[in-house]
């Protein structure tokens, strides 16, 4: 059976003018068809895969009451931990349990005027027992963030721009996020949504997955299965691609399903994004690409904003309600300032 999820390896970027160009090709339709693809040949071994995943699994192996110690709620920078049903997709509880991670970066002064978004950058809240952790997933993040890179340059050629073009945009301090996340063995046949169908916010998704399956993609109407592919990562396209492209490349929607009962999934999403002062431009795509970019989608209870930060603060806030009402209830019912 041919897969629907096509398989690309960025190794081919550095092998020659011919396997370069046949990425970009392949880049290319991946990211207008699917918008979903397998990428192998990233650089990061099968050690540091495992190392990660056997990380994630023993924060969730952690006591409940060391969990709960470090809850998202703690935090202004919406860092930390949620559990099973604490947050939100489409309004229904998503059953999983997650740790959220940022750079590590200080807080910053609020002053009169100073943008909502500023109140988003500050420390992780990290478990006291496992004290590798840390470590662990800053390294992950680092690494992670040199693919993104790397494949963000590639986008940037397919779509025939500078391969520059996003430089501006993330160079510096961005706001790339991560998570490490669990999904529990169901519990009933009714309750299956591990997280309900959503697009990424950012530009890029380079997720990790174990060998459990549940991540679908929709296609032509249709969930397809994202089979765990060991070794390589799962990427889709996010909302800030799809803006910067005018809708030429979509954002995909996706969900996970609960896997069965006695069984877990880990999954280790890491959200490549922008700095949260910049302001997405929209690129000036060749005349046969441009006819086919009709303009991003448009959901006219969740507007796709260009001033980055106050989109990101936009989707914490309605993914975190209990974050947004101990620490934002200055801003509930009020939209975001954008800048
Ligand atoms: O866990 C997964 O496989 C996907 C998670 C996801 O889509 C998300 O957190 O945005
Ligand atoms: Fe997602």
């Amino acid at each position: 059976m041919t897969r629907i999820v096509p398989v690309l390896d960025l190794s081919q970027l550095e092998r020659g003018e011919q396997a370069r160009s046949a990425f970009l090709a392949d880049l290319r339709s991946a990211a207008r068809d699917i918008g979903f693809f397998y990428l192998g040949g990233h650089g990061i071994s099968f050690d540091e895969i495992n190392q990660v995943l056997k990380a994630s699994r023993q924060f969730f192996a952690l006591p409940d009451a060391e969990k709960q110690a470090i809850e998202m709620v703690n935090s202004p920078q919406f860092r930390g931990y949620t559990r099973a049903g604490g947050e939100r997709t489409q309004g229904k509880a998503d059953w999983r349990e997650q740790l959220d991670i940022g750079f590590e970066r200080p807080t910053l002064v609020q002053e009169p005027g100073s943008p909502a978004w500023t109140r988003l950058q500050g420390p992780n809240q990290w478990p006291a027992s496992l004290p590798d952790l840390q470590s662990r997933l800053l390294n992950w993040q680092n690494k992670v963030t040199d693919v993104g890179i790397r494949l963000l340059q590639a986008f940037a050629l397919a779509l025939e721009q500078d391969e520059d073009a996003f430089g501006s945009i993330y160079r510096g301090e961005p706001n790339h996020r991560m998570k490490i996340v669990r999904y529990p063995g169901r519990e009933t046949e009714a309750n299956d949504q591990g997280v309900g169908a959503h697009k990424d916010g950012g530009f890029l998704t380079l997720l990790l997955q174990d060998e459990n399956r549940g991540l679908q993609v929709e296609y032509d109407g249709s969930w397809v299965d994202v089979e765990p592919l060991p070794g390589t990562l799962v990427v889709n396209i996010g909302e800030l691609l799809e803006l910067a492209s005018n809708g030429y490349l979509r954002a995909t929607v996706h969900r996970v399903v609960a896997p069965p009962a006695g069984v877990d999934r880990i999954s280790v999403p890491f959200f490549f994004s922008a700095r949260l002062d910049a302001t997405i431009p929209l690129l000036d795509l060749p005349e046969e690409l441009a006819r086919e970019a009709t303009g991003p989608a448009s959901d006219p209870d969740n507007p796709l904003l260009r001033d980055v930060g106050a989109n990101v603060l936009k989707s914490r806030l309605r993914s975190h309600p209990d974050v947004a009402e101990r620490h934002y209830a200055d801003l509930l019912g009020k939209a975001p300032r954008a800048a």
